[in-house]
């Protein structure tokens, strides 16, 4: 993915033009972290035995162009999810280098996880907002934020209703951290139609349509259904 201001541009293979790699789960090299004892013992935690990797990206944060688009608005991960329980999914993030909040560091809203799924929107941003960086309109923008200062190989395990999000990177380097979402595989599919979640479900395949060229029809569950990827256990629902 490149920065929202410079999608249009011509394209030059270089750090700029890699700000995240998303479904890293067939490259044998980065899909190791998803399968680390030390990550899977606290994910053990929350899916019980039996875990899928739904998820994975290397975030490339760079530099911000002095629009603010670097910043990843406040959301909950369930948003984009189209399985439950919630409470049986968890994400794993680690930094891969310091992070605080001159390079853009999460920021997390405590106790959140404990509300609901909201309603999710592109955020009204003057200098531009990534495509499918969709935040919450109606957080209480006063409520405490606590931002996540982490050293290189520290690791956050957070729930999907947690809303959070990351700041602006101030600094000329990229901010690396690396991601899994894990999910028991005894999680079931839901049907979006009709929630909060059909304006994702409608983006994801219509990029489908115009980037893959898929023309069947599909949901957001056959989406996520071809990503999943088991590290422990059986392989379930998912
Ligand atoms: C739990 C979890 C999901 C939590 C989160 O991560 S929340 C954020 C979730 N969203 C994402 O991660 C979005 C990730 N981005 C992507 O998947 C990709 O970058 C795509 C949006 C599919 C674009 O594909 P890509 O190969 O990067 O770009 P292409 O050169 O093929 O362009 C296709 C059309 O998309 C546009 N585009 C690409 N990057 C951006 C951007 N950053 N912001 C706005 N528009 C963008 C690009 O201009 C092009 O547009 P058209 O020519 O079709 O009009
Ligand atoms: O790494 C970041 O800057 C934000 C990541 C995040 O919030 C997410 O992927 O859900």
């Amino acid at each position: 993915m490149r920065d929202v201001t410079i999608a249009k541009s011509e394209f030059i293979a270089d750090e700029k033009a890699i700000t995240k790699i998303q479904d890293f789960q067939e490259d044998a090299e980065l899909f190791r972290y998803c399968t680390l004892p030390q990550i899977l013992k606290y994910v053990e935690c929350f899916t019980g035995p039996n875990i899928m990797a739904v998820h994975t990206m290397l975030i490339n944060k760079p530099p911000d162009p002095g629009k603010m688009s670097s910043r990843h608005p406040m959301h909950q991960d369930l948003h984009y999810f189209p399985f439950r329980p919630a409470d049986l999914i968890v994400a794993a993030w680690t930094a891969m280098e310091r992070v605080d909040r001159s390079n853009g560091c999460l920021v997390v809203l405590p106790g959140t996880h404990k509300g609901s799924l909201k309603q999710h929107d592109y955020p009204e941003w003057e200098g531009g907002v990534n495509k499918m960086y969709h935040g919450v309109r109606d957080y209480d923008a006063n409520q405490p934020r606590v931002h996540l200062e982490m050293e290189k190989g520290d690791t956050v395990f957070f729930h999907p209703l947690l809303i959070h999000g990351s700041g602006a990177n101030q600094t000329q380097g990229f901010r690396k951290a690396i991601s899994c979402h894990f999910a028991s595989a005894d999680c079931h599919y839901i049907d979006v139609k009709g929630t909060s979640q059909e304006n994702i479900e409608r983006e994801v395949l219509e990029i489908a349509r115009k980037k893959y060229g898929v023309t069947v029809p599909i949901t957001l569950k056959d989406t996520w259904m071809i990503r999943g990827r088991l590290v422990k256990g059986e392989r379930i629902n998912l």
